[in-house]
C-alpha cells in the first residue's frame, strides 16, 4: 500500500447550476483549499474547524475565479473518513474546471470513479452494501426505490447479514472447540440445536435471496401494456395516468397505430407504460401491424391493463383481448362507468386476476388503480425499510452461504461427521463476509466501486 494521496473532484453534475461542488478529501485537503480560496476578514482556511464553512474568493495563477464557500470536514468526521474541504462555487462546466484544475495544481490530484466512497469504506465508514446503496440511491427514479436505498445505507441489509454472520462464527467456534480440545470441559453440542439453529438462519437467507426479484421490480419499474379492443378508452387511460396528454384521443375507433410509451409513478412504484393500436380485424396494413405491435407487447409485459367499454356489449374483439390475456399477470379494467352498465364483471373472473371499474374520465380513480397495480405486481405489501438483496452480486453471496447452510443441516441430519458440519458453516461465513466486505477480495472491493461516478 502506497501513501495516502489527496484527491479532487467535481461532486455536482456538469452542467450550468445554481451551485456547483468541487470536493477535495485526504491529508492536503486543507492545505490544497487554502493555497486556492482567501477567506474574507483574514481568516485561514487551514484554521476552519469540522463542521464549519467561511466565505471567500477562489483564485488561480491567471487571478480571481469566483467567489466561494469552503465547508470543512475534520477526519475522522466526514464521508471519507478524512480530512475534506468542499469548495461550492456558481455552478458552470467552465468554472467547476477551472476549480478542479487549480486543486490539482495544489496538491491534489483526480479523482478516480467512486474513490470517496472507496475510502469510506476502506476507512469503516460504510461496508459494502452500504456503498452499493448509495449508487442505488443516486439512480432511484421513484419515492419507493429512494426509501429502500436509504434504509440499505443506513445498514439494512448489513444488520440483517451481521447478525447471521456474528450467529455462525459462535456456531463454528464452538464446534472447533469440541472437535479440537475433547478433553476440555466445553459445552457438549446439541446436534439438534444447532439444526435447528441452522434452519433459522437459512430461512431468512433464502428469504433475502427472494427479495431480489421484488427489488429490482422497484428499481428498474414495471413494463405495463394497456391494451383492448378500438374506441374503449386506452389512450384515455394513458392520458390520465401520465396526467399529459400524451397520447390522441378520439371516438374513431383505430386512432392509435403506433406503441406510445411513458413513465408514470403510481404510490411511489416506476411503471413503464405502453399504450397501444385497438385489436381487431384490420381494415388496412398499418394497422394490421399496430395490432401485431400490440400483441408482442402482450407477451412482453410483465403487467397487462386489459381495458373493456361497460357501456357496451362483448364483441368478438373483446373475445380476443380476452383470450391474449389468459395465464398472464392481467388485470381487467371495465372503462366508462360514467355511462349506463351493461357488462357482467362475471365475465372476467376466468381469464382475469381482478376486474375493476373505472372512468378514464375521472381521477378519482387514480387511487384504486394504483392500488390494484401495486398489488398485481406483488409490491402491496412492500416494506421499505426492510433489509433487500439490491443487487446480483449479493444475490450470490446470500445464496452462496445458503447453500453451505443447507448441506450443513443436511449433514447433521445424515449423522455426518461435525468436521464436515463445520467446514459448511466456515464457508457459509465466507460467503456473508464477503457481501459486507469484511473479507473480500481486492478484486470484488475494486468491481463495486467501478460501478460508481467520478466525485460519488
Ligand atoms: N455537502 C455535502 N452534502 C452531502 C454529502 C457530502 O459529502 N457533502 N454526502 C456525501 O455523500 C451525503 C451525506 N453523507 C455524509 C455522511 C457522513 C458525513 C459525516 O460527516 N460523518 C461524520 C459525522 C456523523 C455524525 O455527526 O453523526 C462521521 O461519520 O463521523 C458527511 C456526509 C449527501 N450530502
Ligand atoms: N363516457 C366516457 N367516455 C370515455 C371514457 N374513456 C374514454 N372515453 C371516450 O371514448 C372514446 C375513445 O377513447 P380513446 O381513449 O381514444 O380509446 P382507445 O381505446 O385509445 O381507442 P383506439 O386508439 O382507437 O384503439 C373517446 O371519445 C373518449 O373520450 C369514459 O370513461 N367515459
Ligand atoms: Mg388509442
Amino acid at each position: 500500500m502506497g501513501e495516502i494521496d489527496t484527491i479532487a473532484a467535481i461532486a455536482t453534475p456538469l452542467g450550468t447550476g445554481g451551485i456547483g461542488i468541487v470536493r477535495i478529501s485526504g491529508p492536503d485537503a486543507f492545505a490544497t483549499a487554502e493555497r486556492i480560496v482567501h477567506l474574507a476578514k483574514g481568516r485561514r482556511v487551514s484554521s476552519l474547524a469540522g463542521y464549519t464553512c467561511a466565505y471567500g474568493l477562489a483564485a488561480d495563477q491567471e487571478g480571481p475565479i469566483d467567489e466561494v464557500i469552503v465547508t470543512a470536514f475534520r477526519g475522522p468526521h466526514s464521508y471519507t473518513g478524512e480530512d475534506i474541504v468542499e469548495i461550492s462555487a456558481h455552478g458552470g462546466v467552465y468554472l467547476m474546471d477551472r476549480l478542479l484544475n487549480a486543486c490539482c495544481k495544489n496538491g491534489a490530484r483526480p479523482a478516480l470513479a467512486g474513490e470517496f466512497t472507496k475510502r469510506a469504506f476502506l476507512n469503516g465508514k460504510l461496508d459494502l452494501t452500504q456503498a452499493e446503496a448509495v449508487i442505488d440511491l443516486i439512480s432511484a427514479h421513484g419515492g419507493q426505490a429512494a426509501r429502500a436505498a436509504l434504509s440499505a445505507r443506513g445498514g439494512a441489509l448489513y444488520r440483517c447479514v451481521g447478525e447471521i454472520a456474528d450467529r455462525l462464527t459462535y456456531f463454528a467456534a464452538h464446534l472447533s472447540a469440541w472437535i479440537d480440545y475433547p478433553e476440555e470441559e466445553i459445552e457438549a453440542v446439541d446436534p439438534n440445536a444447532l439444526q435447528c439453529d441452522l434452519a433459522k438462519c437459512l430461512q431468512t437467507l433464502d428469504s433475502l435471496a427472494g427479495s431480489y426479484e421484488t427489488g429490482r421490480l422497484v428499481r428498474e419499474g414495471i413494463e405495463t401494456v394497456i391494451v383492448g379492443r378500438p374506441n374503449v378508452g386506452k389512450s384515455s387511460l394513458m392520458n390520465l395516468m401520465t396526467g399529459v396528454k400524451r397520447s390522441i384521443v378520439s371516438d374513431i375507433p383505430g386512432t392509435t397505430r403506433d406503441l406510445v410509451s411513458d413513465t408514470v409513478l403510481c404510490g411511489g412504484f416506476v411503471f413503464h407504460l405502453t399504450d397501444t393500436a385497438g385489436i381487431r380485424k384490420p381494415d388496412d396494413p398499418i394497422e394490421q401491424e399496430g395490432v401485431g405491435l400490440a400483441l408482442e407487447q402482450i407477451e412482453r409485459a410483465q403487467l397487462v391493463l386489459a381495458v373493456f367499454d361497460g357501456s357496451e356489449p362483448l364483441t368478438g374483439d373483446d373475445r380476443r383481448v380476452m383470450e391474449a390475456c389468459r395465464g398472464l399477470n392481467a388485470l381487467a379494467l371495465v372503462n366508462k362507468a360514467d355511462l349506463t352498465q351493461v357488462l357482467d364483471a362475471q365475465a372476467f373472473a376466468s381469464d382475469f386476476k381482478r376486474v375493476l371499474l373505472i372512468s378514464a374520465h375521472d381521477t378519482n380513480i387514480i387511487k384504486p388503480l394504483t392500488e390494484a397495480l401495486t398489488e398485481m405486481v406483488g409490491l402491496g405489501a412492500f416494506d421499505s425499510s426492510a433489509a433487500i438483496v439490491a443487487n446480483t452480486r449479493q444475490r450470490a453471496a446470500v445464496m452462496a452461504a445458503a447453500g453451505e447452510l443447507r448441506e450443513a443441516v443436511e449433514a447433521l441430519e445424515n449423522g455426518v461427521s461435525y468436521d464436515a458440519v463445520a467446514v459448511c458453516i466456515e464457508r457459509a461465513l465466507d460467503a456473508l463476509l464477503e457481501l459486507t466486505g469484511k473479507r473480500a477480495s481486492q478484486a470484488v472491493v475494486d468491481s463495486v466501486f467501478s460501478r460508481f461516478c467520478v466525485g460519488k
